[in-house]
């Protein structure tokens, strides 16, 4: 399975991705510098990593989905390549309007950065299939601009389509309806902001974050 991970100018959560994906594959992913236009050929995987590109200058995520790469991963991503955006890389994806919505400023307008409990809402989707529906994990979440804001219809329309993958317990940013990740209409596309990434070994504190990598595994042809 050939693997990719977008790098942008201030992303700091690519060599976390890069790792989680090595370890549940077995190979190293390529890692694709935003200045260029094509991914590697046959891409069965893109990952859009955590961070802050362009020191999320503008609004997080702007500039970024501006990249000559983000072309090339707009067409992987109308081919149905899977595609995930963690973090800075939902933002992004909201921004190049591969995901509806946006991610505004924390209600609190407090950085959060901790462990918080998420409810899996959708566990048929491509990266959700090895959990239970409703089955609760636990994911760190690290982000100041982390509150998901959409119009009524789009939410309900996400609601009803059984595009909400991820749903925050308790109230961590302001989002509306406790979204912490969804899927584009062809649902080969996440966006989640806790970090699924950073959980993949005992060592680092749970697991929970590592079957979503596994069950892309299952359904991304080798
Ligand atoms: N960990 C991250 O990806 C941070 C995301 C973003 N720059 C924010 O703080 O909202």
């Amino acid at each position: 399975m050939k693997t990719a991970v977008i790098v942008f100018p201030g992303s700091n959560c690519d060599r976390d991705l890069a790792v989680a994906l090595e370890q549940v594959t077995g190979a190293k992913p390529e890692m694709v510098w935003h200045r260029e236009t094509a991914l590697p050929q046959g891409v069965d995987f893109i990952g859009v990593p955590g961070g802050f590109s362009y020191g999320d200058y503008l609004r997080s995520g702007a500039m970024a989905a501006r990249s000559p790469i983000m072309g090339a991963v707009k067409d992987a991503a109308a081919r149905g390549v899977p595609v995930i955006g963690i973090c800075n890389g939902f933002q992004v994806l909201t921004e190049a309007g591969l995901l509806p919505g946006a991610l505004m400023r924390n209600a609190g307008l407090n950085f959060v950065c901790r462990p918080v409990p998420l409810k899996v809402e959708n566990s048929q989707s491509l990266f959700t299939a090895q959990y239970d529906a409703g089955e609760q994990v636990t994911l760190p979440v690290a982000h100041h601009d982390g509150n998901y804001q959409a119009d009524t219809a789009t939410l309900d329309r996400l609601e009803g389509e059984g595009r909400v993958a991820f749903r925050y317990l308790d109230q961590v940013n302001g989002s509306a309806r406790q979204i912490a990740g969804i899927l584009n209409d062809a649902g080969n596309v996440l966006g989640l902001m806790p970090h699924p990434e950073r959980v993949i070994e005992p060592a680092h504190g749970g697991t929970d974050g590592r079957r979503l990598f596994e069950g892309l595994l299952g359904t991304v042809s080798a």
